[in-house]
């Protein structure tokens, strides 16, 4: 437990500022009692206490009434220090230091903290500083008492003037104990400590759970351990099982390897003798064929046989060129086979435009003398009426005459064309005029009504003015002069203007101008008319045109096709020849005779060129039997020679080539 063993008091209160007025009170144990008349200051002693222990000063003291009152020492600042030794819980004598100022200012007294710390005697009388932040020995001093400042506060330094609260109701006292027993804190220590056993009483639980998992584990990684050293030692024995079969085969397998080779060699020569002795079969059986066809065996030298093998090589070659030949032969009837094949497409395809044409010419001939006929009827042309169909003398004829006819009607166009423009000229001339009379007379008539309309008003004014002269007073002689004057200037206008004369006049405008427009719209018509009929012109001109453009095209067709014609047929026939058609069907017999007999020509090259190729394929076999056969020739008779020299004595068998 922790005791208070000394204080200093220097400029608290009632305590003097000097250093001969600060009071050290030695605190007696286990108790001290202080005593003192009113105002000698024990207050301030349990004050100096509570501010050394808490940090905290008396309340109501704001205003520097805690320090000793600078006024009444007659200096500006005070400055005030309480000293506080005590024993800490721990038994060690610390020392708790405190310094105010108090600075007189006009109207109040300003205090403030100058220094503060908190030092540590040790057992050899030595200080130690164990802080001088201010909340710093505030938190130490309540760790060294062991006393929580609200303790320090509300019970043990309890100042006088707060001596009541016990006394206080509800909330305030409430507030109070809780301050004093720490519930608050109390409270969330024990929240703290409830959440921490849950805490770790699940981690408990997890624990338990990897433990028993562990355990298991344990158990297994155990049984495990001992299999596989049951395991290693079996690998140990079997390594070692190993190592013997293993120097036990090797002289095995060196043996079986030499088997291996042995057998390879046998199987070597095996094969060698099947092939020696499919060989000398082969041989045995070419010797009997050969001496088969040996029909008369050859009796001659060695240089006779010679010669005859040079004579078979030079026949040979010459068989080859043949070959050649007739292989020469054979590209050039397939190409000529080919050449024959497009001739006749192309003939083909000749006799199919031309039949085409021929058509086409036909029914041009047809539509021809059709528009020939109605042309003819349109221009009542009696006598070519019954002349279809039309011959080209006839054509001729009737083209030249329509010809001048037309000519005669381009004239007679032109003429009237001159005729028209000029009459159209001319009435275009008269209703210009008779517009700018009608204008005159429009703006004549307006200015005569107007006229006529400012004649009225004046002579309106002139009346109101007489009817009002007529009823005056005193200026009677003036206003007769003025009216004098004014019936001049009416009878002026009067004459100026007589109405019934205008108004004839205007009549007779009037009828003037229905007479004008009713010209306008006669000319009107009549030059509707003539752009009608220089429409009809244009259309006659277009049909001119088109009739050009076909006499044109006629004629190239005619131009092509009598050159077709003069192809075809050798001569151009008259348009009234009724044969052509026979002719043309003559001539289309003919060339499909000469299809027929170039396809069977066709067909005869390619029979000969298979027959050729034929021929040329048994060629090559016999070629190649026969330099097969004198191949095997030369190899028996380099057998004989080389390896049977008893036998060269004998009479060598004759050959005959096959
Ligand atoms: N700021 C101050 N400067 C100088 N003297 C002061 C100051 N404030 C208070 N005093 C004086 O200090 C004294 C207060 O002393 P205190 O109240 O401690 O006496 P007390 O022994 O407790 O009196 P009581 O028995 O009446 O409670 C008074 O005499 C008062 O005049």
């Amino acid at each position: 437990m922790s005791s208070i063993d000394k204080l200093l008091i220097q400029g608290i209160r009632s305590f003097g500022p000097g250093d001969s007025e600060k009071a050290v009170i030695q605190f007696g144990t286990p108790l001290t009692l202080i005593t003192g008349q009113n105002g000698a200051g024990k207050t301030t002693v349990i004050e100096c206490l509570k501010y050394a222990t808490t940090g905290d000063q008396p309340p109501n003291t704001k205003g520097g009434a805690f320090v000793h009152d600078p006024k009444l020492v007659g200096e500006r600042d005070v400055r005030a220090v309480v000293k506080l030794r005590f024993r800490d819980i721990g038994g060690h004598m610390v020392t708790c230091h405190r310094m105010l100022q108090a600075l007189q200012k006009p109207t109040k007294i300003e205090v403030k903290t100058v220094d503060t710390s908190l030092e540590k005697i040790g057992r050899d009388g030595q200080k130690m500083k164990l802080t001088a932040r201010i909340g710093e020995v505030d938190r130490e001093m309540i760790n060294h008492l062991g006393v929580s400042k609200a303790i320090l506060t509300h019970v043990i330094f309890c100042h006088q003037e707060d001596s009541t609260w016990p006394l206080s109701e509800g909330k305030a006292l409430k507030l109070k104990f809780d301050e004093i027993f720490a519930s608050t804190r109390y409270s969330k220590a024990l929240d703290a400590i409830h959440k921490l056993q849950r805490e770790k009483s699940a981690e408990c639980k997890g624990y338990a759970t990897e433990l028993d998992y562990l355990k298991k584990h344990k158990l297994k990684a155990e049984e495990l351990e001992g299999e596989l050293m049951d395991m290693q030692r079996k690998v140990e024995t079997s390594k070692a099982e190993i190592q013997r079969i293993t120097s036990e085969l090797r002289p095995l397998e060196e043996r079986k390897q030499e088997m291996n080779e042995m057998y390879g060699e046998a199987d070597s020569m095996k094969t060698r003798i099947a092939e020696l002795e499919s060989s000398k079969r082969e041989l045995d059986r070419s010797l009997a064929d050969l001496r088969r066809k040996i029909s008369q065996p050859f009796t001659g030298s060695r240089e006779e046989l010679q010669r005859l093998r040079d004579d078979h090589h030079s026949q040979l070659e010459r068989n080859k060129q043949d070959l050649a030949h007739v292989e020469r032969q054979c590209k050039d009837a397939s190409e000529e086979s080919s050449g024959i094949e497009q001739q006749l497409s192309q003939l083909y395809h000749e006799q199919g435009r031309k039949e085409m044409n021929h058509k086409n010419h036909l029914q041009l001939v047809e539509k021809r003398d059709g528009e020939l006929l109605s042309l003819a009827t349109q221009l009542g042309m009696e006598r070519f009426k019954d002349a279809a169909p039309f011959s080209s003398e006839t054509v001729r004829r009737f083209l030249s005459e329509t010809g001048k006819r037309v000519k005669g009607e381009e004239e007679k166009g032109r003429q009237e064309k001159l005729r028209f423009a000029q009459k159209e000229d001319e009435l275009q001339k008269e209703i210009n005029d008779l517009r700018t009379n009608l204008a005159q007379i429009d703006q004549s008539l307006k200015m005569r009504e107007r006229t006529v309309a400012e004649n009225r008003e004046k002579m309106a004014a002139i009346e109101r003015k007489l009817a009002s002269l007529g009823s005056g007073g005193s200026a009677l002689e003036g206003l007769q002069k003025e009216l004098s004057s004014t019936e001049r200037e009416l009878e002026e206008v009067k004459s100026q203007t007589d109405i019934t004369q205008m108004d004839e006049a205007l009549e007779v405008l009037r009828s003037e101008k229905r007479k004008v427009e009713v010209i306008m719209s006669r000319l009107q018509q009549e030059l509707s008319v003539i752009s009608r009929q220089s429409s009809s012109r244009g259309a006659l001109e277009a049909l001119r045109r088109d009739k050009r453009a076909k006499e044109e095209r006629y004629q190239t067709e005619m131009c092509s096709m009598e050159a077709e014609l003069l192809t075809v047929l050798g001569h151009i026939p008259a348009p009234d020849d009724r044969d052509v058609p026979t002719q043309l069907e003559n001539i289309e017999r003919t060339k499909n005779r000469e299809l027929q007999s170039s396809q069977e020509q066709f067909q005869k090259g390619r029979f000969g060129l298979s027959r050729l190729q034929t021929q040329l394929e048994e060629t090559e076999n016999q070629l190649k039997a026969k330099k097969r056969r004198v191949e095997g020739m030369d190899t028996l008779y380099c057998n004989f020679t080389s390896n049977n020299l008893e036998k060269k004595k004998q009479p060598k068998p004759g050959i005959e080539l096959a």
